[in-house]
């Protein structure tokens, strides 16, 4: 992908990493028993994918889990039933994912290191994306993944529809990956209904937001069929 997106860079330097996977949401749109980061994956909770592959990456970062408190002692029992042994700090959620990200960076004292922050319901990140954000966040502040839109755009103003350049138009995804002095700036800000990311909240306090190619199948799983195509990319040959 063209420029601004980058995918190669050098090596980090000994700076700590961290990951803040946030699960803190109720899945209201997934309309399932239980909320969708504890739906089976290929048998096994998607959250648990997810932490997994910041665990295989190089960057191996310290994982700070945010979880709602009422379903703490339900992930033990699926850590228990899948013996599932990834170390991690366990956090209370909070009420949107601007409170779960905050409660998530409140728990990590160091300013001196790099946070990645993901949604857990994004369990098929590569490796390759996770650690180019922690080697472009290292160099430039921040890295916030994206993919071009594959579709044609319109806009709607005044109530006519008006084409958009597409080349121009970029989906974000997570990882979103910061220097944590800044991030943690900028959430002191209070909370807006504005904030959908990490990046809204960091260009709000004015940082100017770098994007990293993502990948379409980093898709989020959001309503019953993307489970079905997340298992299908999934069994798939796996992605680097
Ligand atoms: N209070 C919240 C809300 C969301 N999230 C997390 O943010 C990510 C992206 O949110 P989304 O897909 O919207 O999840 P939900 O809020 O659970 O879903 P819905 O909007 O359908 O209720 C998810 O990993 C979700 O668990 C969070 O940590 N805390
Ligand atoms: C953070 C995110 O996944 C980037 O695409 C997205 O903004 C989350 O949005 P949601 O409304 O919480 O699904």
């Amino acid at each position: 992908m063209s420029s601004p997106l980058t995918s190669h860079i050098s090596h980090l330097t000994s700076k700590k990493n961290y990951a803040v996977i946030v699960a803190g949401g109720s899945g209201t749109r997934m309309q399932s028993a239980v909320p969708k980061q504890f739906l089976l994956l290929n048998g096994l909770p998607v959250l648990m994918h997810t932490i997994r592959a910041f665990e295989q990456s190089w960057v191996t970062p310290t994982i700070v889990l945010v979880l709602p408190l009422t379903y703490h002692a339900y992930w033990q029992q699926l850590c228990d039933v899948h013996s599932f042994t990834t170390p991690h700090l366990l956090v209370a959620g909070g009420e949107t994912r601007f409170h779960s990200v905050k409660n998530g960076i409140d728990q990590i004292p160091d300013k001196d290191s790099l946070i990645a922050v993901h949604d857990a319901v994004r369990p098929l990140t590569s490796k390759q994306i996770i650690e180019t954000s922690y080697q472009y966040a290292e160099k430039h502040g921040n890295a916030v993944t994206a993919v071009k839109s594959r579709d044609s755009v319109r806009q709607l103003v005044n109530g006519k529809s008006v084409s958009l350049s597409r080349d121009q138009i970029y989906l974000i995804q997570t990882p979103q990956t910061f220097r944590a002095d800044l991030l943690k700036k900028a959430y002191e800000q209070p909370y807006s209904d504005k904030f959908t990311d990490d990046a809204s909240v960091m260009e709000q306090y004015g940082f100017e937001i770098h994007l990293i190619e993502g990948n379409h199948q980093n898709i989020k799983i959001t309503f019953p069929e993307d489970l079905i195509i997340a298992e299908l990319f999934l069994n798939k040959k796996p992605q680097a």
